[in-house]
């Protein structure tokens, strides 16, 4: 079916820029595959971001990367060359800790369990929140004699998945056994990005990661980050910001472009990431952003 929405406007030259950058006050910030790719900074991002800064753009970050806390994003951000508080700082971890304290009510004497990292298990933490999983159970090898060791566990109050790079048999089965067949017990996604873009390419993200729970329970997880509504919630009831001078950031269109358009805000699609030109051009493509750019460092041609 023919996409209504109107066709992306392709931001070339600097009068371009300037004309777009005229229009917003605030800009969040997707992270992965628009400001950097896992530990390098894609080129001119960090000319970009102090030109933004320097003519007075408020900049947020948010992120479907649950692998690290808010205050350990501060320090990668400073480690990397861009200066940010942890108020600054929207991330999917984030938003399922704030979802599991404020939607959820989750009870004092159960505990979660993680399969992801430490930015899952420190978010949890800092809401009070007590996790089992995550690096305890990385690189635990299984046997066939071991099945009849995976004991249920009724202090399990909700199981988390999230992006984890250890991820490993013996964590797919503790999960199954926590959530098969009991369905008052929340089974979260911290996001469902099918790929996630690095350096060398895209490989499998948290969504993939996710798929042999899902299909071995038959069960459909709550998905917290962009574009679903616990991260819009988790922003907009955070972050006062007037949608009409507002623009979401992002390289892609089934998350990022789609929480900018859910948000009523304008989107700028950049090419350094994981969605193309060409899919954000298909006309069958229903989520279109309002503006596309080969890549965020190109503002720093305005410097
Ligand atoms: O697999 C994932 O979790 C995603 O690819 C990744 O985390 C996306 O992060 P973002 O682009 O939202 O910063
Ligand atoms: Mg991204």
């Amino acid at each position: 079916m023919i996409s209504s929405a109107p066709t992306p406007k392709k931001l070339t030259s600097i009068e371009e820029y300037k004309a777009f950058l005229d229009k917003y006050d605030t800009f969040l910030l997707d992270c992965d595959g628009v400001l950097w790719h896992s530990n390098t900074v894609i080129d001119g991002v960090l000319e970009t971001v102090k030109f933004l800064r320097e003519n007075g753009k408020r900049l947020v970050f948010v992120t479907n990367n649950s692998t690290l806390s808010r205050p350990n994003y501060v320090k990668k951000f400073e480690r990397l060359g861009i200066q940010a508080t942890e108020k600054d700082i929207f991330s999917s971890a984030f938003a399922t800790a704030v979802y599991l304290r404020n939607i959820l009510n989750f009870p004092k004497d159960k505990r979660v369990y993680v399969i992801g990292e430490s930015g899952i298990v420190d978010e949890l933490k800092e809401v009070g929140i007590e996790t089992t999983g995550s690096s305890d159970d990385n690189g635990v090898t299984m046997t066939h004699a071991d099945f009849g060791t995976i004991e249920d566990d009724p202090t399990i109050g909700a199981v988390v998945s999230g992006f984890d790079i250890n991820l490993n048999y013996s964590k797919l089965a503790k999960a199954f056994k926590y959530l098969h067949n009991k369905d008052d017990v929340p089974f979260i996604l911290t996001n469902d990005d099918a790929t996630f873009p690095s350096i060398s390419g895209h490989y499998p993200g948290t969504g993939a990661l996710a798929q042999p729970l899902v299909f071995a329970l038959g069960r459909q997880p709550l998905v917290m980050g962009k574009p679903n509504k616990p991260m819009l919630d988790c922003f907009f009831s955070n972050y006062h910001t007037d949608p009409a001078r507002t623009c979401m950031v992002g390289d892609r269109l089934d998350t990022d472009i789609d929480f900018g358009a859910q948000g009523n805000i304008d989107t700028l699609m950049v090419l350094t990431g994981v969605s193309t030109e060409k899919e954000a051009l298909d006309p069958e493509q229903p989520i279109k952003p309002t503006y596309i750019i080969q890549s965020f460092g190109e503002f720093a041609k305005l410097a």
